[in-house]
């Protein structure tokens, strides 16, 4: 019986490698259970102490000192005990170890050792989170699931954008119901301006409004015009328009306590004004002034108008999404009062350290690490926010400029119109208003 068996696990080892690199390249999650998992869950349990020890983890349950006779010796304890871990279990991309903490532990060490645990299991990379006081979860994934991630489909709502794929494995989607405005940050030739080809893409087959501030002369969104109900190239434009949208806010604002309601999304279908979404590429343009008074008039009412967007829009149906290589505080003070404001955070490979901790720093400083260390090949990958507070890695879906310009064309007939955004323009570049 045993020979028999013997035999058998013989014959699935030779077939497994046989087979092992058509599994590898045809179903990488298969192979991952049947040949990567085993080995990993068997590196984990027997390392874990070792790994443990090597960084701090585990403590003794004896003091300190001791007494020999009648002397008493101080010294580093033998023998100290590792946190109990769980059997490691598989999941589609890794394995993951659930840690219950020692008395009075807490996660920091453990989020320092997530390198030492990568290293020692062999595994591409270990993700520590704490989801309860004592409990530290170790997520590893064998392979960058963002190198080269597949197409993935989510359940499409109202204005919410699948924009890429998770480090999860899991839709990555920009819901702006949930959170109703986003800060893009990003190096230039990280990717932003496809995520906002991405993004518009989702958006433009929608019953939405699209506004394009774009101060590089039109350069990016310009693609797009045909179904923006607005479009402004230069920073008196987009004054123009942000004025105009306030005006809006605020006819909304009376419409809503005409009946009686607390958000636009409380009012009926038919009394319901169409949702607005402000995308702003390259905010720093709106905030740099070259020390005439008439561009530092310019900037603060910049400021002002976005402000108050971000403050009040949400409730009246009006969304920005706002992108920039560098959204440090240098820019001033109202670019730190504005992102407070921006509950979606996106951060891409970046220049200075400023503008990760910008964009990340007050949410989780481990994410603006994360950040930090993405690199020039990683176009497309970022660091994001979800609704639901935490933060993972992800790629947007490649989208080429002629794809969404594509679209964009395709869905022109869509396009509400914002007569007072179109006379707000009209009357700046001397039209008929
Ligand atoms: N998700 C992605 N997957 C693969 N390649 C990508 C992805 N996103 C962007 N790229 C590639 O990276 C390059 C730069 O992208 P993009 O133009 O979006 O960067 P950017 O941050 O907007 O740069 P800039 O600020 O100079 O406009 C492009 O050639 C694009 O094809």
């Amino acid at each position: 019986m045993d020979a028999v068996l013997l035999a058998l696990a013989l014959a699935v080892l030779a077939w497994l490698l046989v087979i092992g690199d058509h599994l590898r390249q045809r179903c990488p999650h298969w192979h991952w259970y049947v040949t990567g998992y085993p080995v990993a869950a068997l590196r984990v349990l027997f390392t874990w102490r070792r790994v443990a020890i090597l960084n701090d983890l585990a403590v003794s349950k004896h003091p300190a000192r001791g007494l020999i006779g009648d002397l008493i010796v101080k010294g580093d304890p033998l023998r100290p005990t590792a946190p109990r871990i769980s059997l490691p279990r598989a999941h589609r991309l890794g394995l993951r170890v659930v840690v219950r903490l020692h008395a009075g532990q807490t996660a920091a060490p453990y989020l320092k050792a997530a390198d030492a645990f990568a290293h020692a299991w062999k595994m591409h990379a270990v993700r520590v989170t704490y989801p309860e006081r004592g409990v530290v979860v170790l997520a590893a994934t064998a392979s960058d699931p963002l190198e080269r991630p597949g197409l993935i489909s989510a359940p499409t709502a109202h204005l919410a954008a699948l924009v890429g794929v998770l480090e999860s494995g899991g839709a990555w989607v920009m819901d702006l119901r949930l959170v109703p405005h986003w800060l893009i940050a990003g190096a230039t030739r990280s990717g932003k301006s496809t995520l906002l080809a991405r993004l518009i893409t989702q958006l433009a087959p929608q019953d939405i409004a699209l506004v394009g501030i774009d101060c590089k002369g039109g350069m990016e969104l310009g693609l797009f015009a045909r179904r923006l109900s607005a479009l402004t190239t230069c920073r008196r434009e987009a004054v123009a328009v942000l004025g105009a949208l306030a005006i809006e806010m605020r006819d909304r604002m009376d419409e809503c306590r005409t009946a009686g309601v607390r958000s636009v999304w409380e009012l009926p279908d038919k009394l319901r004004p169409v949702p607005v979404v402000v995308i702003v590429d390259e905010l720093a343009e709106l905030y740099l002034s070259d020390g005439t008074r008439e561009s530092r008039a310019e900037t603060e009412q910049c400021s002002t108008l976005l402000l108050r967007l971000a403050q009040l829009g949400a409730a009246l149906g009006m969304h920005l999404v706002v992108a920039g290589q560098r959204v440090g505080s240098d820019l001033g003070s109202g670019v730190t009062a504005l992102r407070a404001q921006l509950g979606g955070r996106i951060c891409h490979r970046v220049h200075d350290p400023g503008t990760a901790e910008m964009a990340l720093g007050d949410l989780n400083k481990d994410a603006v690490a994360v950040a930090q260390s993405i690199t020039p090949d990683e176009k497309g990958v970022a660091v994001c926010t979800g609704p639901d507070g935490g933060w993972s890695r992800a790629r947007s879906h490649l989208t080429t400029t002629e794809e969404a310009r594509t679209t964009a064309d395709r869905h022109a007939g869509l396009t509400p119109l914002l007569p007072a955004l179109d006379h707000a323009l009209d009357a700046l570049r001397g039209g008929t208003p």
